[in-house]
């Protein structure tokens, strides 16, 4: 798939500054800046990427963690630059968010023209755009005011909390600029009829005298128990967002929710996506279709492990797969974005604080220092 290797590598090799590189003009922007992991864009750049997410503390602390980090990476590069490799040449989050971003913001103008102009930016956690390069690009353009707006459905400390502490460690480079935080939506309406509209296209490609057989396999990314058990929200958010999809569904097919991509030996939230596959066909189950609920747009855990493990995998067990398409470039999803935007800047115009109650929360079993320090941060509207 072209779209995958060539523009894509084009538009990295442009530099950052050049896709906002119009001079401040009038009207200082309002920025949304849309948070997310990232994912390499090309095959080289993925030992980069797995040295970043090894070493944040907020995902996985490690002992001695900046001397395993590079270690881990090292070890781990070959086998997922070839599940980059085999999924086109690199990960096309880079070019879903910029278009998800900039269909927001130009909805944005048109429904909330009181803070226009909009301004959308993408700041990733552990590839180019980094928090820095963002910060730079958002004092050039004359940023007074800015919204982090993660772009994970579902708050885990170690996804949207590690995006979070990192603008809270590069506070220094958005002095002057006035924060709030959306920190989570994934019970949004528009959310879940984007997602419930992309199931039913996928149910259409069963015969519509057995399609009410067809099993709904909603698949997450799992999280360490270690996480779940410290008290992290997500376990609960996913299934919220699962609830709500299959009410919008009217409950017509039977449904679970289960886990994918754990690392490493430790305990993981379970049942695990491929025994779930595997437990269904001995059960006779002939028909499923994949649901990944916890990510907007492609990446290798839909494109290499869930198409091209999956379902395989439950082919060769004599069931028939399909999976429902990512968010990506859904026209109901970016006008969801935009209306989840347009509600906060409108109950942050009439007086809600910067942060929502639940954001102000820690996990009860949270040590981590810098969430707290975060959170207070974020609270005063990112002012010292
Ligand atoms: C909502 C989604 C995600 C949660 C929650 C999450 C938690 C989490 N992840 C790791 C470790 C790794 N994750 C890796 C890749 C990766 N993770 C997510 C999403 C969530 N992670 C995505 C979308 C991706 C892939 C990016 C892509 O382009 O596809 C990796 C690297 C790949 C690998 O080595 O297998 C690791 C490692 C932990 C420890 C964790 C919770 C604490
Ligand atoms: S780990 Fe959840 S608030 Fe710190
Ligand atoms: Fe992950």
């Amino acid at each position: 798939m072209a779209f995958r290797t060539t523009p894509l590598s084009r538009a990295l090799s442009r530099s950052y500054a050049t896709l906002h590189n119009s001079p401040p003009s009038g009207k200082s922007p309002t920025a949304i800046v849309m948070l997310n992991m990232g994912g390499p864009a090309t095959v080289p750049e993925t030992h980069d990427f797995l040295k970043n997410l090894f070493s944040d503390r907020d995902l996985i602390p490690l002992p001695f963690q900046s001397l395993l980090a590079p270690l881990i990476a090292k070890r781990r590069t070959p086998q997922i630059e070839a599940q980059y490799a085999a999924i086109g040449g690199g990960s096309p989050i880079l070019r879903w968010s910029e278009t998800q971003g900039e269909g927001m913001a130009k909805l944005l103008d048109e429904i909330h023209p009181e803070t226009a102009p909009h301004r959308s930016y993408v700041a990733f956690r552990y590839v180019r755009p980094l928090t820095e390069a963002v910060a730079k690009q958002m004092k050039a353009d004359g940023v007074k005011r800015a919204i982090a707006f993660t772009q994970y459905p579902q708050y885990s400390c170690s996804t949207t909390g590690s995006s979070l502490n990192e603008i809270y460690r590069k506070a220094g480079d958005f002095d002057g600029i006035e924060w709030s935080v959306i920190d989570r939506w994934g019970t949004h309406p528009g959310f879940v009829e984007a997602v419930a509209q992309n199931i039913e296209a996928a149910l259409q490609k069963f015969p519509e005298e057995s399609r009410a057989e067809t099993v709904l396999l909603f698949s997450a990314h799992s999280l360490p128990m270690s996480v779940v058990n410290r008290g992290d929200p997500y376990v609960l958010e996913v299934s919220a967002t699962v609830s709500a999809v299959m009410d919008r569904l009217r409950h017509a097919n039977p449904y679970r929710l289960v886990w994918q991509s754990q690392v490493g030996p430790s305990a993981w939230m379970g049942m695990q996506t491929s025994d779930a596959i595997k437990g269904l066909a001995r059960l006779g189950k002939k028909q499923v279709v994949l649901v990944p609920i916890a990510f907007t747009s492609d990446h290798i855990e839909t494109l290499y492990e869930l198409d091209l493990e999956y379902v395989k995998e439950a082919k060769e067990l004599g069931i028939n797969v399909h999976r429902a398409e990512s968010l990506n470039g859904s026209p109901v999803f970016v006008r969801a974005l935009a209306d989840i935007a347009a509600k906060h800047l409108k109950d942050y115009t009439s007086g809600s604080g910067p942060t929502s109650l639940q954001m102000g929360l820690r996990c009860p079993g949270c040590t981590n220092e810098t969430c707290g320090k975060q959170k207070n941060w974020f609270a005063r509207g990112g002012r010292a």
